[in-house]
């Protein structure tokens, strides 16, 4: 059974201007969860993810539909029984939402002071969170004392001191630098394969979803429009919403205003060849363009590895005898697709 099902999940909000129809912020997800799984969840500003993510936790009630988490339907459960469940699903936030008044050890261990936790437990858990976290030498100091990757530390360790088995992080690496949201990011799949706490992870950033998450889900407008394992959704989306989505983190075909900027600096023929969990197929495509005697540069594109599987997009400029290039794209191995780009001066 997963550990959290959504079925035809709706929520609407009334509309801030009188009269006007409410506003459909979640219109009929049905997700299935798996328990130990890092679930990616991805889409525009104003999709409906963090709506998704408070009804999952139940700070909201759905408009309409069923949401169970470890079988139980949240729907129409009483206050009561809706704290002690948020008590087993722990929440990250890109704003960190820590408690400045409060020094690391007070912010950690507020959660289990509210679940009435005795003192000296609670002690031991936080030495042991603090550990876990990587800031055992930071117990006393405060917020505004700590970095942002410090401070996500702290509200990560906060998160997981109930021993939640379900966490939600909502572009919990958004405010961070690169470096920083490698490190976030590193310690939060520790949190996933040590502690195998199931996660659902709210982004808009290709880098999360490549390092941590096994499925992903698009969001647009309030509905998933496509899901399944990222490798798959994010090299061969189907759907023009989600493939809209997937173009703007993987570079894909350059688009009409990027392949004249590209014309105007190289000379050839531009095609672009698009690899599809291919890792070795590069090196072949490179000798069989060498073979042929065909000059070329590499001006657009990139790879992209999820869990060592590879797929990417390589625009190529070409020089050489229109005939040759021709051949030459002809003997290319199976696994490559080739995609000519209109030419000034050569058709494509
Ligand atoms: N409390 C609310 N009252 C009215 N409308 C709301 C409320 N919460 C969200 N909405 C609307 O629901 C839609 C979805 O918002 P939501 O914040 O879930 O999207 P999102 O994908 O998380 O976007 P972002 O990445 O910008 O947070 C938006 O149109 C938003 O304006």
């Amino acid at each position: 059974m997963p550990l959290v099902s959504l079925r035809d999940v709706r929520k609407t909000f009334p509309s801030a201007t009188r009269g006007a129809p409410p506003v459909t912020a979640v219109d009929g997800v049905d997700l299935d969860i798996e328990a130990g799984e890092v679930f990616g969840i991805v889409g525009y500003s104003g999709a409906g993810k963090s709506t998704l993510m408070r009804l999952v936790n139940g700070l909201e009630p759905v408009t309409s539909g069923s949401i169970t988490v470890g079988g139980t339907e949240l729907n129409g459960l009483p206050e009561r029984e809706l704290r002690r469940l948020r008590i087993g699903i722990g929440m990250i936030f890109q704003q960190f939402n820590l408690f400045t008044s409060k020094t690391v050890r007070g912010n950690v261990s507020y959660p289990l002071r509210v679940a009435g936790t005795p003192r000296t437990e609670i002690d031991r858990r936080v030495d042991e969170l603090l550990g876990f976290v990587g800031l055992a030498d930071k117990a006393g100091s405060h917020p505004e004392q700590l970095s942002g990757g410090q401070k996500q530390r702290v509200g990560i360790a906060r998160a997981l001191a109930t021993s939640p088995r379900l966490l939600l992080a909502d572009e919990a690496t958004s405010a961070l630098d690169p470096e920083t949201t490698h490190e976030v990011l590193g310690l939060l799949k520790r949190v996933n394969e040590e502690l195998g706490v199931t996660m659902i992870v709210i982004t808009h950033e290709m880098d999360v979803v490549q390092t941590l998450a096994d499925k992903v889900a698009v969001m647009d407008g309030g509905r998933v429009v496509e899901q399944g394992d990222v490798f798959d959704v994010f090299s061969a989306p189907q759907q023009p919403s989600s493939r809209r989505f997937v173009s703007t983190v993987v570079r894909g075909v350059p688009s009409a205003d990027e392949q004249a900027v590209l014309r105007a600096r190289h000379p050839g023929r531009l095609v672009t060849l698009s690899f599809h969990d291919a890792g070795s197929t590069q090196a072949e495509v490179f000798s069989a363009l060498s073979r042929a005697g065909l000059g070329f540069e590499l001006v657009f594109g990139g790879v992209n590895d999820i869990r060592g599987r590879v797929f990417g997009h390589l625009t190529l400029a070409l020089t050489g005898p229109d005939a040759v290039v021709e051949q030459a794209l002809g003997t290319l191995p199976d696994g490559v697709t080739v995609t000519r780009l209109p030419n000034g001066d050569v058709r494509g």
